[in-house]
């Protein structure tokens, strides 16, 4: 049965135990799970298996950033793989983000969503100025979605403060992803450009990212529902 919610569950979990008995603790009608670079070092494509056969719909959120050839390979294997959605870095460029689309485009059967990371959310100002990009998150943000659009992408990861600004200049149906998502009372970590669940919501985000807030937390099925919840109060 198709997911409704537009929650996306990290599991940032060191192995294909811990990541199965997370999994077994959610509800694939409340959400959907991140595989991330961490756990698919650690078990490989074995773990996307074991998390689709318990119903969940998958992001394997391995943020591909090679020459075109390397990443849109990449991006084949992970279709391979049925997942639900997959993606890349945006500052791999057009040539690169473009033969990511027209591999899945090539191939028959349901595709993978295909979505290109922006700025990441553990980024701010200054770490920007430090690798030589002298503008604001919000402005790199939105250049780089507006790159993404035009490579035929079917989306950008992004921070939900960005998503008001690109909701409004970019297509409807554009998915922003967002990551960096903090309910009120929940430790920031290391993540720089945070929002609450509601208010990403509010400010246009298709799908929320959440991984410690929920993982970490004492039940982390109640931490989904009181996130809903808070949506929908
Ligand atoms: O810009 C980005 C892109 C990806 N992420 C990923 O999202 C989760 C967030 O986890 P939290 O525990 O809720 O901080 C994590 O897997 C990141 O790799 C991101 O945070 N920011």
């Amino acid at each position: 049965m198709p997911c409704n919610s537009p929650i996306i569950v990290a599991l940032d979990l060191p192995d294909m135990a811990a990541a199965v008995t997370m999994a077994d603790r959610l509800d694939p009608a409340q959400c959907r799970l991140k595989v991330g670079k961490e756990l698919f070092t650690a078990t490989g494509p074995a773990i996307v298996e074991a998390l689709q056969s318990k119903g969940f719909e998958v992001f394997l959120d391995l943020k591909f950033h090679d020459i075109p050839n390397t990443t849109a390979s990449a991006v084949r294997s992970a279709a391979e793989l049925s997942v639900w959605m997959v993606n890349v870095h945006a500052s791999g460029g057009r040539r690169m983000m473009e033969a990511c689309r027209e591999v899945l485009e090539r191939r028959s059967g349901p595709r993978p969503l295909l979505t290109a990371v922006t700025v990441l959310t553990s980024l701010e100002q200054e770490d920007l100025q430090e690798v030589g990009i002298d503008i604001e998150p919000m402005v790199q943000v939105q250049r780089l979605a507006r790159l993404t659009q035009d490579c035929g992408l079917d989306g950008v990861v992004c921070s939900a403060r960005e998503a008001k600004a690109l909701r409004n200049a970019l297509s409807e149906d554009f998915k922003l992803v967002t990551p960096g998502i903090r309910p009120d009372d929940a430790s920031v970590d290391d993540q720089k450009r945070i929002v609450t669940p509601r208010q990403a919501m509010e400010n246009g985000s298709s799908y929320l990212v959440i991984g410690r807030p929920i993982t970490r937390a004492e039940d982390p099925a109640a931490a989904v529902s009181d996130i809903l919840d808070s949506l929908n109060s």
